[in-house]
């Protein structure tokens, strides 16, 4: 596993000191004052996980809200509920600039519900709009998984409309080329490479803490309400040099 930290930002006001209970194992007591500093840091912001499909955003989204003690909320899964259709339906049906709306639209209404972590589906951050308002209103991971672990992670996948391609590795390899570098201006970077990897969330808790924690960074928020640059192509996006 390795972590890479970007755009770094504000040093962790602990608050209050840690209180857990007197029998606590000393992990337990390491990982409650973790969950308290970064909570303490992140204040109303969410976290949101951005990657590839396959990466495991969705699995290890619940396992980082339960570290944080924080509501978890799956964009695809709220856009199933609110339609009463599964995404394969909505892009059937709808077509997938439909979907896209409604990915936008649940994105951007979960940005504004206080402290939790946000799974987004695989295609949300390639959206200008939705970057620029994770990159106002959040801390963003990238999941950086190793192609060798999304691959078997997508082989009985039926749910994503984006693999009924006739073949589906080659389509995993174009997307992740062609995805990498938008995914790439996420705040953080986690790279699982290897299933177990994907296990805990310890690894987004260490990441958090260093980029939002770190002692001697100062107070200042500016750095981690920056606008996301637009993707390279868009309409929006400024000339690179
Ligand atoms: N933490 C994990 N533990 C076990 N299996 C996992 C884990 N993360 C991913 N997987 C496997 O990969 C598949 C895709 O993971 P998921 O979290 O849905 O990814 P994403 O939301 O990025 O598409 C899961 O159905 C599961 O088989
Ligand atoms: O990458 C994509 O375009 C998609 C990824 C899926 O979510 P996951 O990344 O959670 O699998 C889901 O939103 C939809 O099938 C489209
Ligand atoms: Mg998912």
């Amino acid at each position: 596993m390795s972590i890479r930290t970007v755009n770094r930002g504000s040093a962790c006001s602990s608050g209050q000191p840690d209180s857990p209970a007197a029998s606590a194992s000393p992990k337990r007591t390491a990982h409650f004052a973790m969950t308290r500093e970064i909570r303490g840091a992140l204040g109303a912001r969410p976290t949101v996980l951005v990657g590839m499909m396959g990466a495991g955003k969705s699995s290890l989204g619940r396992a980082l809200a339960r570290r944080l003690e924080s509501r978890f909320i799956d964009s695809d899964k709220e856009i199933e509920a609110k339609t009463g259709k599964s995404i394969i339906r909505i892009f059937a049906e709808d077509g997938e600039a439909h979907f896209r709306n409604l990915e936008a639209n649940e994105i951007k209404r979960a940005l504004e519900q206080g402290p939790a972590v946000l799974s987004t589906g695989g295609g949300a951050f390639m959206i200008d709009d939705v970057r620029h308002h994770i990159g106002r209103k959040a801390v963003s991971i990238w999941l950086n998984t190793n192609e060798d672990v999304i691959r078997p992670n997508l082989k009985h996948n039926t749910k994503c409309p984006k693999l009924r391609t006739s073949d589906q590795d080659q389509t995993i390899s174009d997307l992740m080329q062609a995805h990498n570098s938008i995914y790439r201006l996420a705040n953080l970077t986690i790279a699982p490479q290897h299933r177990r990897d994907l296990k805990s969330a310890d690894a987004c808790m260490t990441a958090l803490h260093a980029y939002l924690c770190d002692a001697g960074q100062g107070t200042g928020q500016a750095g981690l309400f920056q606008e996301l640059p637009d993707a390279p192509g868009s309409q929006n996006a400024e000339p690179r040099v």
